[in-house]
């Protein structure tokens, strides 16, 4: 044990008082669990090295005191990262930590968890997702073999086709947000809800060149059967002859492609999706593509495609002309008059995009909504309520329901008044929630929805220096607590408000520009103008009228806004929506896919009147501002963004931060540039100096008190209110006086302010450590005491079938009832027994509780004891439950046994047991078999041989038979004894 020693905290002055403690150096090495116990100066290189002596010995996970880092090793590149790919995983004890603390903390406050994923596009973050959440499950879900783990598997491998998609940085790179919510209520999960975040639209219609569209389109045509391909359309086409795959990365695994479709196939089956309806859309996508529609004389545009037209129109369940009138021909407003026009080739193909990408996005929509409704566990509570039609309201809602019947008639009254206690309890229960969000990525070149990706990245960027830095900051330095640490991280804000400032933001003013229908070029003109002294801001060499530069948290970012206008308008025209009325489409779930536009629409009777809904489906119950939607894609994106934040300021976060170790996705390649830029990115080096010699935590005295009381002698504090701060230090003494424990290198210091206690991470490391063996201390007393008045309780009961087993074996005499006590009757094996159920049930806690003079005295006539009915022998590699030595001598003595010279093994029984009676020799057997079996030796029996036995053999098992005068030793199995003949009737 390394010397712990506590001085007077000189550095916390200011404060009411204070305590530190530091302990001595170790060495970097792979055996550092936490970056916290680094030896010598903190600097960005030492925690370098640490970090690959640990990815070295293949050591992935390291803890900055309670935040966990994880390396990306890509050992498991080419993993579908679905909840079932985790099964053969082995789970890491550091992540199975970071679920325990999420679970212990909601079920001790019942406060929402939220474990926060972050790191670079690439950096694991759905990799560790998946594994956390089955570790949930593990800790409080059943396991995975539960249904409801088996239903989230089934979504997630469903999603994740839908979903992923190669990307230059991530070839598994998830395009959906995920916020996973699991309701937990008294430490069980209940209920599991996904939120998605959808953003990147125009990769369905144009990935980059180097990148892929989404997975489902790539397995669907590896997967496919040669019937479901006519059935679909889609006979003869390839990824190469698909304009909306073959403008990106056409390399394909067609095999791995192929099983994961069939997997996809059948969890949708398993979520209760019809297989062939969701195919339909997706080929329709597919082929929509191959629709091109180019200028022509007279105005007019012709189709390019007419082929595929038709398909795409038989597989929406619609015709051909009414497709193509929803994609070639505009309904305008004319201040009240409706006016009909015809669309131009790029008009024309700027809908068929917007076809694709709403059928696509709307698709994705329905199925997450599908997953969330199915196998709900108790109720039906939601956090988010801007992406989801269920939530906190609704659950008020139901216990006002439930609150109006009470009083009604009896055993209807109370069972109302159960549910509304149950709906209140699971409405002001907490959720943990696993947040997967976009990575920080910088594609060449990056679009619109990048931008967005990167504004969550940096806003969960922010919302870790908030809870991490700056409240510990802010705090120390209201309470007049002088931290020598300087904490130097960096704050991202200005960054945050140049994208989204509500006034002068990149977004806002994107808004504006959509709504003065303005151009890219106008767009970044005013953008620049706005904002030419921002530092954030860079123009890219060479000069391009629309590209613009930003300096992320993570890197700088070059946009080109080429396409933002109409990215961030998103719509679709009444004319192409109407297409999909009932009345003209024989496919319902094409028509279900608008449905709330088709309702808005026919709201009124003029259909199509020249209103424009959004592409993707809006969180918004009204759809229309006049005729334009009333969101943009960013201002839709914006709103989700603060409502998750909204969400997450009143969870208990948890951070992991993720680190690739590589940009080539290499296994086991450690590149020491790429992990450094994401060090300094994540501020991990910040992280460490705080956690090492700062203030991270502060705690309110109550609850200081409340968590760490049990540290302190039983009586020693004075429990008032007043007297607060009195008994934390009481405690902190009572700390310093037990000399902590061996916690390698750290510094303890506390420090009171006016309302808290602010403690190092070291000296909360040190106070759960020692409340956790306090509390394993006491379990151990408990235990010990009731099992010790257990044994007391059974003891009479067994002392009488002892005494009552000696008396059996006096009668029936032998020569071990001659002398109990230096030739014991009972067996090793009886024992072995009694020692064994002694030894679990109550002879240490005898011991223990005093309780162990109950036996009386030893040696004399004692009673054997006898073995206990179903108590297995013990067992010698058992290490764990080995008797204690001392126990084992106390026993012999007890029992008058010498260990040097055991018993000897007692002379075979004068008597074998059938049913309830004895039988003695000689009995009458009959051969159930030849022996010897094998036809060798020069007496052999039959089977059916009728033969005497005339005793037990000294061999195990074996009696002796008496058969034409040689003894022969048989098996027992190989005789039965002949059956008493029939009683003779009179
Ligand atoms: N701990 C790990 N061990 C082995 N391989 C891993 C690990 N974490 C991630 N990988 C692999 O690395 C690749 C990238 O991981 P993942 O997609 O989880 O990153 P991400 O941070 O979620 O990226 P994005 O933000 O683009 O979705 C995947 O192929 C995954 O299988």
């Amino acid at each position: 044990m390394r010397d712990v020693r506590f001085v007077a905290d000189s550095r916390s002055g200011g404060g009411v008082g204070g305590g530190k403690c530091d302990l001595g150096t170790g060495v970097v090495s792979a055996g550092v669990e936490d970056l916290i116990h680094l030896p010598g100066p903190l600097t960005e290189d030492a925690v370098l090295k640490c970090l690959h002596a640990r990815f070295t010995a293949h050591h992935l996970y390291t803890n900055v005191g309670p935040i966990l880092v994880s390396v990306n090793s890509y050992n498991d590149v080419g993993n579908p990262l679905t909840l079932s790919s985790t099964r053969g995983v082995v789970l890491s004890p550091k992540l199975l930590r970071v679920v325990q603390e999420a679970v212990r903390h909601q079920s001790e406050t019942g406060y929402p968890q939220a474990i926060i994923l972050s790191g670079t596009s690439g950096s694991g973050k759905t990799h560790a997702s998946m594994l956390l959440l089955r570790q949930l499950f593990e800790v409080a879900g059943g396991g995975p073999e539960t249904d409801a783990f088996k239903h989230l598997a089934a979504a997630f491998t469903v999603l994740r086709s839908l979903g992923s998609a190669k990307t230059a940085s991530n070839s598994e790179s998830s395009r959906i947000g995920h916020f996973i919510e699991v309701q937990v209520t008294d430490g069980a999960l209940y209920r599991t809800k996904i939120h998605c975040y959808f953003l990147d639209q125009t990769r369905v219609i144009r990935p980059l060149p180097n990148e892929k569209n989404y997975h489902i389109f790539y397995q669907m045509l590896a997967g496919l059967t040669p019937e479901e391909r006519v059935k679909l359309n889609l006979e003869g086409y390839s990824l190469h002859n698909l304009s909306y795959l073959k403008c990106g990365d056409t390399r394909q695994d067609e095999n791995e492609d192929a099983t994961r479709f069939q997997a996809w196939k059948t969890c949708l089956g398993v979520l209760g999706i019809p297989f062939l309806d969701v195919v339909r859309v997706l080929a329709a996508v597919l082929l929509l593509g191959n629709v091109v529609f180019t200028d022509s004389v007279g105005g007019e545009v012709s189709v390019k495609g007419e082929g595929e037209l038709g398909a795409v129109a038989s597989l929406l369940g619609v015709t051909s002309a009414s497709l193509l009138r929803g994609i070639t021909s505009r309904t305008h407003n004319a201040r009240g008059k409706i006016v009909k026009s015809f669309c131009d080739a790029n008009m024309s193909n700027m809908i068929r995009d917007s076809l694709a990408k709403a059928l696509y996005c709307r698709t994705v929509a329905t199925i997450v909504r599908r997953a969330n409704s199915l196998k709900r566990l108790g109720s039906t509570l939601g956090t988010l309520s801007s992406d989801s039609n269920e939530s906190v309201h609704n659950q008020a809602e139901v216990a006002s329901q439930h609150a109006s019947t009470v009083g009604t008639a009896g055993s209807k009254s109370s069972k109302s008044m159960a549910a509304l206690n149950n709906a209140v309890r699971h409405a002001t229960d907490g959720f943990i929630g696993i947040l997967d969000m976009f990575g920080f990525e910088e594609p060449k070149p990056s679009q619109l929805e990048h931008l967005c990706i990167n504004l969550c990245a940096e806003t969960m960027q922010h919302f870790y220096n908030t809870h991490i830095f700056k409240s510990s900051i802010e705090s120390c330095r209201d309470e007049g607590i002088h931290c020598d640490v300087e904490v130097d991280y960096v704050d991202n804000v200005p960054c945050i408000d140049l994208i989204s400032s509500l006034r002068t933001g990149l977004l806002s003013m994107l808004d504006v520009e959509c709504s003065i229908r303005g151009s890219a070029e106008s767009y970044i003109t005013k953008v620049k103008a706005q904002h030419r002294h921002n530092p954030r801001l860079f123009e890219p060499k060479p000069l391009e009228p629309r590209l613009f530069g930003i300096q992320h948290f993570a890197g700088r970012v070059v946009y080109d806004a080429t396409d933002f206008l109409d990215t961030n308008r998103d719509v679709v025209p009444d004319d192409l929506v109407a297409v999909f009325h009932k009345q003209h489409c024989n496919f319902g779930f094409a028509t279900h896919l608008f449905g709330s536009e088709l309702k808005a629409l026919y709201s009124a009777e003029t259909v199509p009147r020249g209103v424009s809904f959004r592409i993707s489906p809006t969180s918004h119950s009204d759809l229309l501002n006049g005729d334009e939607p009333v969101s943009t894609l960013t201002q839709d994106f914006h709103t989700r963004l603060d409502n998750l934040l909204r969400t997450l300021v009143h969870a208990r976060p948890h951070f992991v931060r993720c680190l690739r170790a590589n940009s080539t996705e290499t296994p086991q390649r450690f590149d020491r540039t790429v992990v450094m830029k994401q060090i300094r990115s994540l501020q991990v080096l910040e992280t460490v100096n705080l956690m090492a010699g700062g203030f991270p935590h502060r705690m309110r005295f109550k609850a200081f008190l409340s968590r760490y009381r049990l540290l302190a002698p039983h009586g020693s504090l004075r429990r008032n209110e007043d007297k607060a701060i009195e008994d934390c230090h009481m405690i902190l003494q009572c700390i310093e006086a037990a000399g902590g424990t061996n916690l390698g290198g750290l510094v303890i210091t506390w420090a009171f302010g006016k309302r808290h206690i602010f403690l190092s991470e070291g000296l909360r490391q040190e106070l759960e450590s020692l409340r956790c063996e306090t509390l394993h201390r006491a379990a151990v007393m408990v235990q010990s005491a009731w099992r010790g008045a257990q044994a007391r309780r059974r003891w009479p009961a067994l002392k009488r079938s002892l005494v009552q087993q000696q008396q059996q074996q006096q009668q029936t005499g032998g020569s071990s009832a001659a002398n109990p006590t230096t030739t014991p009757s009972a067996t090793t094996a009886t024992v072995a027994a009694t020692l064994h159920h002694l030894r679990a049930g109550g002879l240490a806690a005898l011991a223990v509780t005093g309780g162990g003079g109950t036996l009386g005295g030893g040696g004399g006539g004692r009673p054997r004891p006898q073995p206990i009915a179903g108590t297995p022998p013990p067992d010698p590699t058992d290490h764990h439950h080995k008797c204690d030595h001392k126990i084992i001598q106390q026993t012999c003595t007890l029992f008058g046994l010498d260990l040097e010279r055991p018993p000897p093994v007692p002379p075979s029984r004068p008597y074998t047991v059938t049913g309830n009676t004895k039988l003695g020799y000689p009995q009458t057997r009959v051969m159930k078999m030849p022996f010897p079996d094998d036809g060798s030796g020069d007496v052999s029996l039959l089977k059916g041989d009728t033969v005497t036995v005339i005793g037990a053999s000294p061999r195990r098992g074996h009696l002796v038979v008496e058969h034409c005068n040689h003894s022969l030793h048989v098996p027992f199995q190989f005789l039965e004894l002949k059956p008493a003949p029939p009683p003779l009737s009179i």
